[in-house]
């Protein structure tokens, strides 16, 4: 069966996958635990906490430090006042800059879907100059739901015109999250082995892996013959 003709739109997640934001929200997590008194947590713990978004990961946060959960909400706005723009830590994985441009080129329509808030999402697309190749950027806070419901992925799929009940287009991602979501659509999903899912590789549905962006055109185009 065909699943994609080329150029098929492909949809990208964000932390963990074209840029490693780790080390910025575990830079602002920990200036906001401070103001608290409560010790710093691990560039590792923090890792593991990404994927859900900001909500989730204050809920594990407020959890593993034992932190007055009814102070929730005020620590995810202190948070979100210091990470709204915050990339100094951030990078781009290798090669995820090479691969977009390909894939472009290639006539792909290309989208974001992510559960990052959509103000830092724009600040980081912005930062690396990669905004303007997105057609399409959902985010956290665009919809009332978040991954793994489908419903973002789905919108992200309408907004580059494909149908989302007959996506021939892929989704890009690396976690948990991602994964149950692209089976929620369905869509096939291609994972980038070295972001940040908790489980291991053959525990989440996926098409593909790949742990080197140079190899992700000739994936895409393996798919559009499979
Ligand atoms: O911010 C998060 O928790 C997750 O963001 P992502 O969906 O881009 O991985």
């Amino acid at each position: 069966m065909t699943v994609c003709m080329a150029p098929c739109p492909i949809v990208f997640d964000l932390d963990g996958t074209l840029i490693d934001s780790a080390p910025d929200i575990h830079a602002s997590v920990n200036a906001v635990l401070l103001q608290q008194d409560v010790a710093p947590l691990s560039l590792d713990r923090i890792r593991s906490f990404v994927g859900g978004g900001v909500e989730v990961l204050w809920t594990k946060i407020v959890a593993a430090t034992g932190i007055e959960p009814g102070l929730q909400r005020d620590l995810i706005a202190a948070f979100m006042a210091r990470y709204h723009d915050a990339t100094r830590l951030t990078r781009l994985f290798p090669g995820a800059f090479e691969a977009l441009g390909v894939l472009a080129d290639r006539g792909h329509p290309l989208g974001i879907c992510t559960n990052k808030p959509l103000g830092p999402t724009v600040a980081v697309l912005d930062h690396f100059g990669i905004r303007q190749l997105f057609g399409i950027v959902i985010a956290g806070d665009s919809l009332p739901q978040k991954k793994p419901d489908p419903a973002p992925l789905r919108a992200a799929l309408q907004g580059l015109g494909a149908d989302p009940d007959t996506p021939k287009a892929l989704y890009v991602g690396d976690s948990e999250f991602d994964a149950a979501c692209a089976a929620a659509v369905p869509v096939p999903f291609l994972i980038y082995s070295r972001g940040y899912r908790l489980k291991p590789l053959e525990q989440l549905p996926h098409r593909a892996a790949f742990d080197d962006f140079s190899i992700l055109p000739r994936l895409v185009e393996d798919e559009a013959m499979a």
